[in-house]
């Protein structure tokens, strides 16, 4: 046999922790992560900023109408073209703001939409080492209450700021028009804001960073309570779970407090600092108009356009703000973005029959397999070769912890190997397009997860739909059709959340009938039987006696007694493989096999 080359597989970012902390800061520029979430939807959004801004120019115009109006007063003309204007311009500013609100609001959900679904995407798409060393939980709350916060602060943060920004120019200089001493009054009050405003929103972003990492945690850790629920109970532990999700509410809320004093305290000092310019200009003002420099109308026209300038000035504070709150959020979300995810592809096909043949059972080899789950563990795979021909069942046998799951995760290519190589045809999965290597594999973990919905959900989970002759065929094959029979609506009952309605031998049998249904070239069954009654599980062990008459089936089996008709049977130990046989071969020359086959009063 060839030697094939020694594969190194990229280990990438698998070990850098996820949630950035004191000791880990954050390593996304949240602006930027922001601003890519927003380009998308500019062009809506530059029209609910222009509408906005339409809106603020007519209610800009309204003080020189104003000053119209009791100029012509005071003249003895008549004001009710001026009273008209005025009035139209008020309806029509509301309106136009109106609508620049809704078309932002709009620009905003489709903002969250589309970072909910990239982010789904994405998860589901994450490697199977990526997600191990994350928190379900906190993942979760990244898709959903991060997401949120995007809605909350950004489009109309933008437009707040842009229009603020534009607002405050525009009424600087009619202000600077009507009298340049009160408007260097104001312009040192403007110049203050913006000093305090540049010191406190950082501190609002990392206030609330913080509190979306609390957040994440509560999220993980309901997911750890209510993933074991009944154990929990069992143990009695609610108090104690409860005491590490209160914990975690209780920081939450404190950097909550935190980000809201930091708001507060921007919020307050822009709006004292505007009132104080208020009295200034109102004194300065004053004493103006009595030495005549500048008329009673000017006064009124410039006070009102400071009146008209405090919201802005108030709203592009707000705006700073809440744009550092979606950076946060946008950062923890792109952190989520850049784990390393699998190469799907499209949906994949198993490797066609020739037509009219039932598929072409799979080869599957191992050559010199090295693996650990992580730097600095300990290799779970040292040397581990086999070859398994098309066809036939082989079953692996050993001490727990030998490596046996281990073995199939590699096939499945949710882990890759350190070095050496495992094949399915010859090839390297490597080198097969995901979707199609799985296609062509049917598997049956350990621990059968059925998840929540109806039973056919579960049952068609990977082929999408089926006939009912298929679903027929399976559910006899799994021996099913009793508990099919028993659910009230039948195929169509909801079997519950992790299918919780369904008893253990139930739920591995439903695996079963799935697998069996994608009628694969490749069946792996991992203690697949082990929560069966003795007739089901003899059942059961005809049922993949007949698969493997056309497909190559690998099942790991602690019992012995389920395995002892196999083609072949591969024993290891500690990550390495000791011996290879049929039963009869291995009693005769493998110690440890004999010494298995003793303790489970097989070897006669
Ligand atoms: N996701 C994981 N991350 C880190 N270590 C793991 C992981 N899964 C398994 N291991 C470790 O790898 C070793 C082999 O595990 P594996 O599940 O392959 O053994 P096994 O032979 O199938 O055992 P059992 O018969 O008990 O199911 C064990 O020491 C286990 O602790």
């Amino acid at each position: 046999m060839t030697q094939a080359p020694p594969v190194e597989t990229r280990r990438t970012s698998d070990d850098e922790p996820l949630t950035a902390g004191p000791d880990n800061p954050p390593r996304t520029n949240g602006h930027r992560a922001l601003l890519s979430h927003l380009r998308p939807q500019r062009t809506r959004m530059l029209a609910g900023v222009l509408l906005g801004l339409l809106g603020s120019l007519m209610g800009l115009a309204q003080p020189l109408a104003a000053k119209h109006v009791m100029d012509d007063m005071g003249r003895g003309h008549p004001a009710a073209g001026p009273v008209a204007v005025l009035s139209a311009l008020v309806v029509a500013g509301g309106i136009l703001a109106g609508l620049g609100h809704y078309v932002l609001d709009r620009s905003a959900e489709a903002v969250v939409c589309a970072a909910r679904r990239r982010l789904t995407d994405r998860l589901l798409r994450l490697r199977v080492p990526v997600v191990e060393r994350t928190e379900p939980g906190d993942l979760i709350a990244r898709a959903t209450s991060d997401t949120a916060l995007l809605r909350q602060s950004t489009p109309q943060a933008v437009s707040a700021a842009v229009t603020g920004t534009l607002i405050t120019a525009a009424t600087v200089v009619m202000m600077g028009l009507l009298d340049a001493v009160l408007l260097g009054v104001t312009l040192a009050v403007i110049a203050f804001v913006g000093v305090v405003v540049a010191v406190v929103s950082p501190r609002i972003g990392r206030a609330t960073r913080h509190t979306q990492e609390e957040v994440g945690r509560i999220g993980a850790a309901l997911e750890r309570a209510l993933g074991a629920f009944r154990t929990l109970k069992a143990s009695g532990a609610e108090q104690r779970e409860a005491a590490v999700l209160h914990r975690a509410a209780e920081h939450a809320r404190r950097t909550g407090v935190r980000a809201a004093a930091w708001e507060a305290v921007s919020a307050t000092v822009s709006a004292v600092v505007v009132q104080i310019c208020f009295l200034v200009v109102l004194g300065v003002g004053g004493a103006r108009v009595t030495s005549g420099a500048i008329g009673v109308s000017t006064l009124v026209a410039f006070l009102l356009y400071l009146f008209a300038l405090a919201p802005r000035i108030g709203q592009l504070v707000d705006g700073v703000g809440q744009f550092q709150i979606g950076s946060a959020a946008a950062a923890r979300i792109r952190e989520v973005e850049e784990l390393e995810v699998e190469d799907v592809g499209a949906p994949g096909v198993a490797a066609p029959a020739p037509s009219g043949q039932e598929p072409l059972p799979a080869t599957v080899a191992f050559h010199e397999v090295r693996f650990a789950y992580r730097p600095g563990l300990p290799d779970v795979h040292r040397r581990v070769s086999f070859t398994v021909p098309g066809c036939g069942l082989t079953a692996f046998v050993g001490p727990s912890g030998a490596g046996k799951t281990t073995a199939f995760s590699l096939i499945e290519r949710f882990y890759e190997p350190d070095a050496g190589r495992v094949s399915l045809d010859g090839k390297d999965v490597r080198e097969w397009p995901l979707a199609e290597l799985r296609a062509n594999i049917g598997y049956v973990e350990q621990d059968s997860p059925v998840l929540a919905g109806t039973l056919r959900d579960n049952l068609t989970l990977g082929v999408g739909e089926a006939t009912a002759d298929q679903l027929r065929h399976v559910l006899r094959l799994a021996r099913l059709e009793g508990v099919a029979d028993r659910l009230p609506q039948g195929l169509d009952t909801d079997v519950g959340h992790r299918g919780c309605r369904l008893s253990g031998g139930e739920r591995q049998r439903v695996a079963i009938a799935r697998a069996l249904l994608r009628r694969p070239r490749l069946l792996l069954l991992d203690e697949a039987t082990s929560q069966l009654d003795a007739a089901n599980e003899a059942a059961l062990r005809d049922t993949v006696a007949d698969a493997a008459r056309t497909t190559t089936v690998l099942v790991v089996a602690h019992r012995l007694s389920t395995v002892t008709t196999a083609d072949r049977i591969v024993v290891m130990e500690a990550g390495c493989v000791r011996a290879v046989g049929t039963h009869a071969q291995l009693l005769a020359r493998d110690s440890l096999y004999r010494e298995l086959a003793t303790t489970q009063l097989l070897h006669r």
